[in-house]
């Protein structure tokens, strides 16, 4: 692994794995994975190689999760803030520079990563990583261009200028739009200029700062003090509840990406997916001859292209296709999988 520091983005709320998660229960959390979280499998991702320990960054009430988590894998060395409360992950991005800044020094690579995501080339992600430690030692703040396949308008697109000549491979970025309409996505898909943005961030504290210092002071100010006055309890480290409530809510693509200069992209194809429903889910989980995902007591019968998940109760499925069907103590889910993404319309 790149001579980064790793910092896990763990504030994920409950509603995309509905009736799976739950807000005390959220999707990176879900052992659908073969056994294991995606969080699990970020944490094992960033490890080795000689990296530095994981910072995660989580709300409080998932404190017992991610110990328990961490030590199922080995990982309890790993340093745990905790916020008091959700203030989105500008807020949280910011502690994480002033967190590194102190304790590791501003001019130190920060890789930012998001708990949920799956990556299926780690050679590749790798490689991108290591130009992108280069392109932060500069001064830059990096994204990762994952090349769009429609015109989603679930994730924030990156506008590629022109190649850096020093570090082939890497973009200077023209523009940032956060979630466009979907209109204005597919012009963008057809400019054939942008890719989505992966949600990944490389920097050093000091380009962070100098940034945030321009296009977000309010909320890094009130990260700085929360991060300042952090007492530890128990082996975390809690972020103070006074300061750390000051901090407008507000996501780091629209308090900084989209007005920050001196951002590079590194495009890069390596197999990345943010899980977002359960189609997603069942295009990345293990399937049988009929293209179905079973987990738990599930059994499928003349049934095609289906996930059907339990963690309890015995489900039977017979002559379907595309559906997923979902059952938990919290409820129960039957939807086209193609209707998948708008399951926040009704949880
Ligand atoms: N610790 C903490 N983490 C948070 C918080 N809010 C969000 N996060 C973390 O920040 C990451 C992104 O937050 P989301 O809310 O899931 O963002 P999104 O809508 O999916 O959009 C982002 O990711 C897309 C790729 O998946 C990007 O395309 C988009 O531009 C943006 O960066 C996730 O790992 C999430 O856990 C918070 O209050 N606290």
């Amino acid at each position: 692994m790149t001579s980064l520091v790793p910092v896990v983005l763990c504030g994920g709320s409950g509603t995309r794995f509905w009736p799976l998660s739950t807000d005390a229960n959220p999707k990176q959390f879900l052992r659908l994975w073969q056994g294991k979280s995606l969080f699990q499998i970020t944490i094992a991702r960033l490890s080795g190689r000689g990296a530095a320990p994981a910072l995660i960054i989580c709300n409080k009430v998932h404190e017992a999760e991610i110990r328990r988590q961490l030590a199922e894998i080995g990982a309890g060395e790993a340093t745990i803030l905790l916020e008091p409360e959700r203030r989105d992950s500008a807020a949280a991005i910011a502690v994480a520079a002033a967190w590194v800044a102190r304790r590791h020094g501003a001019d130190v690579p920060i890789g930012i990563f998001p708990s949920d995501q799956l990556i299926g080339d780690e050679a590749a992600f790798r490689h991108a990583l290591d130009l992108a430690a280069i392109l932060a030692r500069e001064g830059r703040l990096v994204t990762f261009g994952i090349t769009p396949d429609r015109p989603a308008t679930e994730f924030g697109y990156v506008e590629r200028a022109a190649p850096i000549a020093a570090h082939p491979g890497a973009f200077e970025v023209a523009s940032f739009h956060e979630k466009p309409e979907a209109a204005v996505a597919a012009g963008y898909i057809a400019s054939g200029r942008f890719d989505w943005n992966s949600g990944m961030f490389v920097f050093t504290a000091a380009g962070f700062l100098a940034q945030a210092e321009i296009h977000m002071k309010a909320i890094l100010d009130a990260a700085r003090l929360a991060t300042t006055r952090a007492v530890e309890i128990g082996g975390a480290w809690h972020l103070d509840a006074e300061a750390f409530g000051q901090a407008e809510k507000k996501s780091i693509d629209y308090a900084l990406f989209e007005h920050a200069s001196g951002v590079a992209t590194v495009p890069v194809a390596c197999g990345w997916s943010d899980v977002g429903n359960w189609r997603s889910a069942q295009v990345e989980l293990p399937k049988d001859a009929a293209g179905n995902v079973v987990i738990g007591d599930a059994k499928a019968k003349e049934t095609a292209g289906s996930i059907i998940v339990t963690d309890g109760l015995p489900v039977r499925v017979l002559g379907v296709e595309g559906l997923a069907v979902v059952v938990s103590a919290a409820g129960v889910l039957v939807t086209r999988l193609e209707d998948a993404a708008r399951l926040k319309e009704i949880v």
